[in-house]
């Protein structure tokens, strides 16, 4: 089996739970994916790292991250696999909010400015939380080169509105779901 076949399967049986849920744009759904059950799974994080890189290969990037959290252990993840491969490759942790003491940053990590980076996400429904992202590193001065998710829940077609290259191992279809 490949990584990209090992993180699905890891994904369908510790992931997707069935029921009513409340999302995070307030839409309601019978089914949801905690991606933070495979990305904070020690066993599992470095396939993420490794998928979330291969998925990538072909983009010029040296920094990732996205909106705090679902993205911080895809960020951290991706981070280490490229070190077990031997590429430098920085991380951030975008915040919901401006931060009002210490160095108010916003972006936390080393500076974004002026870098090519990768925005990510665990999954992406609306696009909402990544494009948030996306505008504050755009604000802090970095070049969105794409944005990656390892879960297409519905995005794709905002993000293509803003004309981002968009990149996802697996789609909804990759879970037998409608
Ligand atoms: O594409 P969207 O409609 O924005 O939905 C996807 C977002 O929802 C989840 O995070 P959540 O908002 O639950 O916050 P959390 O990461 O802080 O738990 C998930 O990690 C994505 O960030
Ligand atoms: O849209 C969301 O909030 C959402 C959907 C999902 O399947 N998983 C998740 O973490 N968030």
């Amino acid at each position: 089996m490949s990584d990209r076949d090992d993180l699905l399967q890891e994904i369908k049986d510790k992931a997707v739970v069935h029921g009513d849920f409340v999302l995070s744009s307030g839409r309601r759904a019978s089914w949801y994916v905690d991606l933070r059950r495979v990305t904070l799974d020690g066993a599992v994080a470095p396939l993420v790292g490794r998928v979330m890189l291969d998925e990538t290969a072909d983009l010029d990037y040296d920094a990732v991250g996205g909106l705090t959290l679902g993205a911080d252990p895809v960020a951290t993840a991706m981070l280490h696999a490229a070190a077990a491969r031997g590429r430098r490759l920085d991380a951030f942790v975008v915040r919901k909010s401006d931060k009002a003491h210490g160095l108010q940053r916003r972006i936390e990590g080393p500076d974004v400015a002026g870098r090519r980076v990768l925005a990510v996400e665990d999954t992406s429904t609306t696009g909402g939380s990544v494009l948030t992202a996306v505008q504050a590193l755009r604000a802090a001065g970095a070049e969105v080169v794409a944005v990656a998710t390892i879960l297409e829940r519905g995005a794709a077609p905002r993000i293509a509105e803003e004309g981002l290259e968009y990149r996802h191992p697996y789609s909804v279809a990759d879970l037998g779901m409608e």
